[in-house]
């Protein structure tokens, strides 16, 4: 995180400085990092330095603006002569304030901007010239208009969810002038950030925090948001956020998402800001109503998308799902030409137990087969339903004497595993097996059919046992 920057127009008054001192290379070392514009002047309100956020906010050049009178900034000349009998003057006791005044862009355009202004003095009591830090404030017109962006970005059916919650961070960001978003899921003491925009470029999605060292801690279970426009002299002051992260400005609000707290999402910067008002707080209720309602579809979706992809029965993967996974590992092996080996499962007189028990016997033991299957192999190996009482294992990596040796783990635990049905009774599965691994150049479809050949071939061998596939057997 960014370190804590002076912006305040005192903390240059104080540094003993003279008109020569503050040069316009001086000065560009010192404020075009700023995101506020920065303008000097000298005694006579002639415009020594602007900053590139000045140039930004108000459209003119550096050059277009040196030389002038302050005056060419202001929406009102008679704001101008008032500011001038205020504080910028010579007799004028003011060190900085903070004051509205209306400002005029180069294309016309009028803004309200929020001024820390004040004299500059030598260490010899000298006036040697003028400061403003000028960043636009926050109007009702303004809350307006993000209001419009952020019905807009919800309703865009072209942006991914991902994309429309930066957006809104961003819409946010704009709104309150200030430098860092974050939209967090906070589980027992982390604190993840899911989404960021970060002015700095420092934070970035999927770090994490100790939840109860960031200024969220004071946000997630408050009944509303919460804003520090100027956290240095707040009672969060010796809070571990405001030591670790130095953030002056921060506006945060609890996210639900079905009922459920899920995280926050907030708005801070470097620098203290002007105080939230209520439209802040309406606004930030209403950001948080949009992504809330956007992380609850997604939620939705991907459960939906999970069902899908699920055999209902037994809860491992199910045809089309497994057939998309094994297309996915066999691109990858053609590429790597690394092994893949199919298993092609059958349970052995599984019809009986239907007859003998019923068909929710049936279903009990194709569960607890699913179940002990589901435990064996390495991570990456995986066991889907491809219907029936038949199943594929697919394993990675893996060669057909990987194969057999787990299709053979598979039989001892199923032999050493008596299944409880439903009905009290227990039946002792068992099952043909056929291997094949996947050859250069070969198609799944053919290698699909060959696994399945040698599970034939295992049933015509008398069943209970694993039977290989060879390509040009
Ligand atoms: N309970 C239950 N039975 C199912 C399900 N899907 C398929 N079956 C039954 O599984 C049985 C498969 O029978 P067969 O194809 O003759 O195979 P088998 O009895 O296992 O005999 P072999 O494969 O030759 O050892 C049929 O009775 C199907 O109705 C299911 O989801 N639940």
């Amino acid at each position: 995180m960014q370190d804590n920057k002076e912006t305040t127009a005192a903390s240059v008054t104080d540094s003993n400085m003279n008109i020569d001192a503050i040069s316009p290379p001086v000065l560009t070392e010192i404020f075009d990092s700023f995101s506020e514009a920065v303008v000097v002047a000298d005694t006579s309100r002639q415009i020594v330095y602007v900053n590139s956020a000045t140039e930004s906010l108000f459209g003119y050049s550096k050059d277009q603006l040196y030389g002038h009178e302050t005056k060419i900034l202001y929406a009102d000349e008679h704001d101008f002569s008032e500011q001038g009998k205020k504080r910028f003057n010579p007799t004028s006791k003011i060190s900085a304030e903070t004051y509205r005044v209306a400002y005029q862009r180069m294309d016309g355009g009028m803004f309200l901007g929020l001024t820390t202004g004040s004299a500059m003095h030598s260490s010899e009591g000298a006036l040697v010239g003028y400061i403003g830090i000028i960043r636009p404030a926050r109007t009702s017109d303004q809350s307006l208009d993000t209001l419009q962006q952020v019905h807009a970005i919800a309703s865009d059916v072209s942006l991914t969810d991902t994309q429309k919650i930066d957006a809104v961070l961003k819409v946010g960001l704009s709104h309150f002038g200030l430098e860092v978003a974050i939209q967090a899921r906070i589980k027992g003491s982390e604190y993840l950030v899911e989404h960021c925009i970060d002015h700095y470029e420092q934070l970035t999605p999927h770090t994490t925090f100790d939840f109860s060292e960031t200024y969220c801690a004071h946000t997630f279970h408050a009944s509303g948001p919460i804003g520090f426009h100027f956290a240095g002299e707040s009672e969060i002051r010796n809070h571990p956020c405001y030591r670790n992260f130095k953030l002056e400005s921060y506006i945060g609000i609890p996210l639900e998402v079905d009922g459920k707290l899920y995280g926050t999402i907030s708005f801070s910067g470097y620098s203290p800001t002007e105080p939230f008002c209520k439209d802040d707080y309406i606004l930030m209720a209403l950001l948080a109503d949009t992504v809330s309602y956007i992380i609850y579809r997604k939620t939705v979706e991907d459960k939906l998308l999970e069902l899908a992809r699920t055999d209902e029965l037994t809860g491992l993967a199910n045809r089309r799902s497994t057939l998309e996974r094994l297309r996915e590992h066999a691109k990858l092996s053609y590429r790597s030409g690394g092994y893949l080996t199919v298993l092609s499962i059958d349970l052995d007189f599984f019809k009986k137990i239907n007859d003998n028990w019923g068909h929710s016997a049936g279903d009990a033991a194709l569960v607890g087969f699913a179940d002990i299957a589901a435990t064996l192999g390495r991570d990456i190996d995986f066991c889907g339903r491809m219907g029936g009482e038949e199943f594929i294992f697919v394993l990675p990596n893996t060669d057909s004497r990987g194969g057999v040796n787990l299709g053979n783990r598979l039989r001892e635990r199923l032999a050493a595993a008596p299944i409880k049905l439903d009905n009290n009774e227990s039946v002792t599965l068992s099952v043909s097996v056929g291997v094949a691994m996947l050859e250069k150049g070969e198609s799944l479809e053919s290698l699909l059919a060959r696994a399945d050949e040698a599970t034939y071939a295992a049933k015509r061998g008398g069943r209970d046992r694993v039977c290989i596939s060879e390509l040009n057997n």
